[in-house]
């Protein structure tokens, strides 16, 4: 049986002084994607986990929570105690990815590394068997609304061969410049879940959106089955 698409908006692209409407309009996504910047590890700044406590306070659809902190050893557990479902921490910020992985195992929460585009796929050889998701940036992380890099492509697909070589089959979410158009040719690849920010909170009908992505991204993903 094909596997699903899954769709992820990023509230980075939200309006925040409307954050309870925007949820309710993104209700049919299988996950909201929560970016935390810290000023270090990307030049942005963004939220905290007390906004993350919010929406899951405002919304039913679980949280992923995309963690682009420089201190991801000291910072994790309180996303985890805001009651995030998955967690992503960079790989480049950890020498002890394998620690942040077993506590959130441990405290019920899935766990899921992320990589930047400057970060070679042979990083995630010790670490992906122990990983529910392998997040791949297809921008520098930062900001929303930045251009798709290309070659993201090639190396959504390796990290789906170096998953297929150790037995396992992760999720692999792509996270930057995603839309309707490049989704089919992404899943093609290997991807399987989708963040996308601009592609959905800046479209009037964000539930036609959101299908609008998930079914190019199915489409993809059945040349690939
Ligand atoms: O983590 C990030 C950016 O660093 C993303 O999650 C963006 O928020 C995605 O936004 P779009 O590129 O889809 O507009
Ligand atoms: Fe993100």
């Amino acid at each position: 049986m094909l596997e699903d698409v899954l769709v992820a908006p990023s509230v980075l692209s939200a309006d925040f002084a409307r954050l309870g409407e925007d949820l309710k309009s993104i209700e049919t996504a299988d996950y909201v994607h929560f970016d935390v910047m810290d000023g270090h590890f990307v030049p942005n700044l963004t939220f905290g986990p007390d906004v993350l406590r919010a929406i899951k306070a405002t919304t039913d659809v679980p949280v992923d929570a995309h963690l682009m902190i420089s201190n991801p050893d000291e910072m994790t557990r309180l996303y985890v105690e805001a009651g995030a479902d998955m967690v992503s921490f960079h790989l480049e910020a950890t020498n002890h990815a394998h620690r942040i992985v077993s506590y959130l195992r441990e405290s019920g929460v899935r766990p899921a590394v992320a990589i930047n585009p400057a970060t070679p796929v042979c990083m995630l050889d010790s670490i992906i068997e122990d990983v529910d998701m392998v997040l791949v940036m297809t921008v520098n992380p930062g900001f929303g609304g930045q251009k798709f890099i290309p070659s993201s492509v090639a190396k959504v697909a390796k990290v789906r061969a170096l998953a297929k070589e150790h037995g396992v089959s992760p999720m692999i979410e792509v996270d930057g410049g995603v839309s309707e158009q490049n989704a089919g040719q992404i899943c093609a690849a290997g991807a399987n879940v989708i963040v996308a920010g601009s592609a959905v909170f800046k479209k009037d009908d964000r539930g036609a959106a959101i299908r609008a992505i998930k079914d190019a991204g199915q489409l993809g993903l059945a040349k690939r089955a």
